[in-house]
């Protein structure tokens, strides 16, 4: 079996779920990164859909992002252990891509979309993970250990951090706290020292 190997463009974008999994897992893993303008033909080849993200380990070839990082959320324990762990889970990841679907068409929709974005999506949600994070104590957003749910929600307010969005996050002090301690978990402060640095 080969090394793990994430197949993505050189930005966080819908790649990073999958290297902050690999990395709190501290599994060794090859970021294969590339630019737009040079997408390898043998890496497309490999894709199931002709887009990236693609996983590689010599044994799995999987596409999409949301199955790659269930299939690792699974495989390193992170996905809970019930049904109903599962799906509040993937209930929390998939609120973390409302976010993101919710800010790509804003940006690309004009004045009034970006203003409904961030008068109404952004408090919507964030509200309701600060709400959460205070009644599950501050540490973890479902559960009493760490899941995908964690990860997700800490990739989610670390990218926007890193494009300048803090503001969604002013007066969310939970929301805040948890990205700081997420920061100081061993394997994931290891990962943000060494990631290569992306505006995006
Ligand atoms: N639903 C897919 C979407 C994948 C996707 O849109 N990939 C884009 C980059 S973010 C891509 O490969 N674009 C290049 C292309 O379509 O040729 C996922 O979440 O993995």
């Amino acid at each position: 079996m080969s090394l793990p190997t994430l197949h993505y463009f050189d930005i966080k974008g819908r790649g990073e779920g999958t290297r902050l999994l690999l990395a709190y897992a501290d599994v060794e893993f090859v970021d294969n990164r590339f630019e737009f303008a040079a997408y390898p033909a043998e890496v497309r080849a490999k894709t199931m859909f002709g887009q990236v993200p693609h996983y590689s380990d010599g044994e799995v070839e999987l596409s999409q992002s949301v199955a790659i990082e269930m299939y690792l959320a699974k495989k390193y324990g992170l996905y809970g252990s019930t049904p109903l762990d599962e799906a509040m889970i993937m209930s929390y990841i998939m609120s973390t891509h409302d976010l993101f679907i919710g800010f790509f068409f804003a940006k690309n929709g004009g004045a009034e979309a970006l203003a409904k974005f961030y008068n109404e999506t952004v408090p919507r949600l964030v509200s309701s993970w600060e709400k959460a994070l205070i009644a599950n104590g501050g540490s973890h957003i479902y559960g009493k250990t760490m899941t995908w749910a964690d990860l997700g929600l800490f990739g989610t307010i670390d990218y926007l951090f890193s494009i300048g969005e803090q503001k969604m996050f002013e007066g969310s002090p939970a929301c805040l706290e948890f990205h700081r301690q997420m920061s100081e978990v061993p394997t994931i402060s290891k990962y943000l020292k060494t990631r290569k640095v992306t505006t995006r």
